[in-house]
C-alpha cells in the first residue's frame, strides 16, 4: 500500500486543527499558556520620573549656573509620595526608584558628591539636563499594546501581566486529551513484569511530552481485545478531544486500532507514512475529535508525537510554527529507503554552530538510545546520501 509522505501527513493534520476557546487562569498559571488577549499598558511606563541613581537631585538651571555646594532639603526614598524642592539652589537626597522631586531636573550619584553637615559638594563639572532620570512614558504611553493575542507567555511576558495588575489572564484553552496505551504485554509502573512483559513506559513519555507544552492528560490502558477496546473507545470518544493510542497499528494479528476505530465511524485521514521510525502512523477524525494512533515502538510514538501533534496542537491555540530550527549534519550518512529519515541527534554548540552529532541506536525499540539524544534531524525522503556540512531540520524535544 502506498505510504503516505511526511509533508502530506503533516499538511492533512494541520488541516484538521481545532479551535478548543478561551479560559482566564490566575496569571502565574498562565506560564507557557497561549495569550488570548492583548496586554495594555494602563499607565505610562514607567509612571512617573523614576530615578535610577541613589545620590541628589538638584535644579539643572542652577548646577548649569556654576553652584557646586547645595543644602540639603529632604530624603525621597522609593515608595513615598513625591517632595518638591523649595529652594531651587539646595538638593534633595534621592534613591533609585523613588520619584524625582518637583523643581528637580538632575540626579547626581552619591559617587560623585561629598556629603558633609548638611550640605551635598559636587564633584563633577558636567551634567546633563535629566541625566539619571528614566522619564515617565520613555519605554511605553498607557494604552500601548505591550504584548499581542497569540503569543507564547514566558517569564518575560509574566513581569509585564503583572506590572500591569492583571491577576487573571485569559489563555487559549486546552484540548482534553486522552492517552491509551494497548497490548497484552503491558504491565503498570510498580510492577514486576515476567520475563516476556514489559512495562507501559510510553503512555509516560506522551504525558510527559504533552506536558511540556503545559497540557494535562489522562491515560488508560486496554488489554488486546477487540471488544473491551471498542466499547471503552467508544466512551473516550465521547468524553474526550483528542486521543492519543501508542501501538497496535501495524500488521499483527493483534493490531485491532484500525478496525476498531473505523467500526466506530472514524475517519482515516492517512495509515503508514513515509517515514523511519514511525511509520505505521494512523491518522483520522471523527466530528471534531482527532485521533491520533501512533506505532507502538517507543521511538515511533516519541518522534510522532512532536513531529505531528506538537504542530497541530501550536495550531491550534493559534501560535505560528513556522520558526523551524535548523542544525549542521556532523557526520556522512547513507539512509536507502525512500523515506524521510528521523535521525537520533546529540547538539552541540560550535561556535555559533548548531551541530547535529548522530547518535546510533539499535532502532526504534531502543528507547535508551534517547536519553543520549536531544533531538532529531529530520532527513529528506529524496535523497540517499547527506553530507557532513549539510543543513537539515531539527525536532527538538531538550530546550537547554
Ligand atoms: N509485518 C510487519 N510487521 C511490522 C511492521 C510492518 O510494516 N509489517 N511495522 C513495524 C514497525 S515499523 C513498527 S513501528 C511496529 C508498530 O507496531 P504497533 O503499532 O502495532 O505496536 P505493537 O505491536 O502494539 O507494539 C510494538 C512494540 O512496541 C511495544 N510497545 C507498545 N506499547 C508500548 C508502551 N506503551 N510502552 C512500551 N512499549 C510499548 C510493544 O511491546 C512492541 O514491542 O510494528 C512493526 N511490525
Ligand atoms: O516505523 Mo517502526 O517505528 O521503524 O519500528
Ligand atoms: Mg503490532
Amino acid at each position: 500500500m502506498k505510504l503516505t509522505p511526511v509533508h502530506k501527513a503533516l499538511e492533512i493534520i494541520l488541516n484538521q486543527s481545532e479551535d478548543f476557546g478561551v479560559e482566564q487562569v490566575n496569571f502565574i498559571d498562565s506560564l507557557g499558556r497561549v495569550l488570548k488577549e492583548d496586554i495594555i499598558a494602563d499607565r505610562d511606563f514607567p509612571p512617573f520620573n523614576r530615578v535610577s541613581m541613589d545620590g541628589v537631585a538638584v535644579s539643572f538651571q542652577e548646577f548649569e549656573k556654576g553652584i557646586r555646594i547645595f543644602e540639603i532639603e529632604g530624603v525621597q526614598a522609593a515608595g513615598s509620595a513625591q517632595l518638591t524642592l523649595k529652594n531651587s539652589s539646595n538638593c534633595i537626597e534621592i534613591m533609585t526608584g523613588a520619584t524625582l522631586p518637583k523643581n528637580a531636573d538632575v540626579v547626581i550619584p552619591y559617587e560623585q558628591v561629598k556629603i558633609e553637615n548638611g550640605f551635598a559638594k559636587v564633584t563633577i563639572e558636567e551634567t546633563l539636563y535629566f541625566k539619571n532620570i528614566h522619564r515617565k512614558g520613555k519605554d511605553q504611553k498607557e494604552g500601548d499594546i505591550i504584548i499581542h493575542k497569540n503569543t507564547l507567555i514566558s517569564p518575560a511576558e509574566i513581569g509585564v501581566i503583572t506590572t500591569v495588575g492583571k491577576s487573571k489572564v485569559t489563555v487559549a484553552k486546552h484540548p482534553k486529551v486522552m492517552i491509551i496505551s494497548t497490548g497484552d504485554e503491558l504491565v503498570e509502573v510498580n510492577e514486576t513484569p515476567k520475563e516476556y512483559q514489559i512495562r507501559r513506559s510510553n503512555v509516560h513519555t506522551l504525558v510527559s511530552l504533552l506536558k511540556q507544552l503545559q497540557i494535562p492528560s489522562e491515560t488508560t490502558h486496554i488489554k488486546d481485545d477487540k471488544d473491551a477496546l471498542k466499547s471503552k473507545i467508544e466512551q473516550y470518544l465521547i468524553d474526550y478531544d483528542v486521543l492519543l493510542f501508542s501501538g497496535a497499528v501495524s500488521k499483527g494479528k493483534f493490531d485491532f486500532i484500525p478496525e476498531v476505530l473505523d467500526e466506530l465511524g472514524v475517519d482515516k485521514l492517512f495509515h503508514r507514512v513515509a517515514q523511519r521510525p514511525g511509520k505505521p502512523f494512523w491518522y483520522g477524525k471523527k466530528d471534531d475529535k482527532s485521533i491520533f494512533a501512533f506505532p507502538g515502538n517507543p521511538i515511533s510514538t516519541f518522534v510522532n508525537c512532536i513531529k505531528y501533534f506538537y504542530p497541530w496542537f501550536q495550531k491550534s491555540v493559534g501560535l505560528e510554527s513556522d520558526n523551524k530550527e535548523f542544525a549542521v549534519l556532523a557526520e556522512d550518512i547513507t539512509f536507502k529507503p525512500q523515506m524521510t529519515y528521523f535521525l537520533q541527534v546529540k547538539l552541540e554548540n560550535k561556535n555559533g554552530t548548531l551541530l547535529a552529532i548522530p547518535v546510533h541506536g539499535n532502532g526504534s525499540g531502543d528507547l535508551a538510545n534517547l536519553v543520549k539524544v536531544d533531538a532529531f534531524l529530520e532527513l529528506p525522503a529524496d535523497k540517499t546520501e547527506f553530507k557532513k556540512g549539510d543543513i537539515f531540520p531539527i525536532l527538538r524535544y531538550r530546550s537547554f
